[in-house]
């Protein structure tokens, strides 16, 4: 439709100008081809026209309207009531544009809600250890790896003890890396899985296995991260809590109906129409040790039980954290910006993205 009007306006204006130089120079026509033939021309260069800028902003502009989409905002009454174990007092009235509160008392940080200070003096109190956990296998490694360790060493957790854990199938070809006071590098090797489906889902069940032995009995929270995404902000202990959940940055703005959860009832990882909460992405979640091994152990045999039935939720162990999260609800959401992608582009309520994500080369990383 908006080519048609496109052409149609050119084809419009062109007319116009003929009739007028034609007052001018007294009947006589100035442009040298015939009305048609311009017509002719005119047309198909502004349906290229109109295409092309329909290819390079159609998309981006679609983007910043869904942006306009209302999410919602915390009840007045609830928010006095919020506070946060690791920031005390959350902010809430320096974002009242956005939903800082979940419909269960969870809070929703955002950029400004929160103290930094309180949570480091808190995670410096208690003497916590915070572990990270990154998986990359195969060609991942070469790919990702690196960038994402050394953004990791300049913005996660900085001051804090940290271990960092890399589950690779080649322990040899993990960069060497010097890291702060406190800070220590694991790696422990896995099996490469053939389908890149699988070694996404296969995640589950080696973090579990992870967290009942030595990174369980070494940290105290642990996030789980995807390797293609690098830290671009401060990411601190304000994102710590029993269970965090991110909001995925593709969805925080689309009403529930139409959030891309398993809907076949045959997996593990269903969820019906009224059902869901938010949509949450598997590139980034969190906890303390106990929460994980009941978040892992859940998708990991969620992801068993749909094998044996030879069936594969569609969006693999997103769709079974998806369905985990709806079960046993987070105690901490994060705003898309702690987990951001820049494709998306400019968004009002995108102030500080912390962690972004790399640029999707399949063809280069999966086949
Ligand atoms: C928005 C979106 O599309 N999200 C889904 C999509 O994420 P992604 O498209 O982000 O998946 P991905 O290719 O990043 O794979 C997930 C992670 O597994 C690791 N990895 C994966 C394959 C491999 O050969 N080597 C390797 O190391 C690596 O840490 C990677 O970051 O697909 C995943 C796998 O189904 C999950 O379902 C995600 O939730
Ligand atoms: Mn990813």
């Amino acid at each position: 439709m908006p080519l048609r009007g496109l052409g149609a306006l050119g084809s419009h204006g062109g007319f116009r100008k003929q009739e007028g130089q034609r007052q001018r120079g007294q009947g006589k026509p100035t442009w040298g081809l015939p009305r048609t033939k311009k017509r002719l021309l005119w047309m198909p260069l502004l349906s290229a026209f109109g295409c092309l800028a329909l290819y390079l902003y159609g998309f981006r502009i679609l983007r910043y309207l869904e942006g306009a989409i209302p999410m919602g905002i915390c009840p007045i009454a609830t928010t006095p009531l919020l506070t946060d174990k690791f920031t005390g007092v959350l902010r809430h009235w320096a974002r009242s544009e956005v939903p800082t509160c979940t419909s269960w008392g969870a809070p929703i940080i955002w950029d400004s809600t929160f103290d930094p200070h309180v949570a480091k003096q808190e995670v410096r109190r208690r003497n916590l250890t915070i572990g990270l956990t990154v998986f990359a296998v195969g060609r991942y490694l070469e790919k990702y790896l690196e960038r994402f360790l050394k953004s990791a060493e300049q913005h996660f957790m900085v001051g804090q003890r940290v271990v960092f854990y890399v589950f690779t199938d080649r322990p040899e070809a993990v960069p060497y890396m010097t890291l702060g006071q406190g800070r220590l590098l694991r790696v422990e090797p896995v099996q490469r899985e053939s389908r890149w489906q699988d070694v996404s889902m296969a995640r589950m069940r080696v973090l579990y296995e992870a967290l009942g032995g030595k990174l369980g009995q070494e940290a105290d929270y642990v996030f789980c991260l995807d390797v293609d995404q690098r830290f671009t902000g401060n990411f601190g202990p304000e994102v710590l809590a029993d269970l965090v959940a991110q909001l995925h940055s593709w969805h925080y703005h689309w009403p529930r109906w139409l959030l891309p959860y398993e809907r076949d009832k045959r997996s593990a990882a269903a969820l019906s129409w009224g059902e869901g909460d938010f949509y949450y992405h598997a590139a980034l979640f969190g906890g303390s040790v106990a929460a994980l091994r009941k978040l892992t152990a859940h998708c990991a045999l969620g992801q068993q039980l749909d094998r044996e039935r030879g069936i594969e939720a569609v969006w693999h162990d997103e769709s079974h954290l998806n369905k985990f999260f709806w079960l046993y609800k987070p105690t901490k959401l994060l705003s898309p910006e702690f987990c951001w992608d820049p494709k998306i582009g400019w968004r009002t309520d995108i102030h500080h993205p912390r962690l972004i994500w790399e640029p999707k080369e399949y063809a280069l990383v999966r086949n």
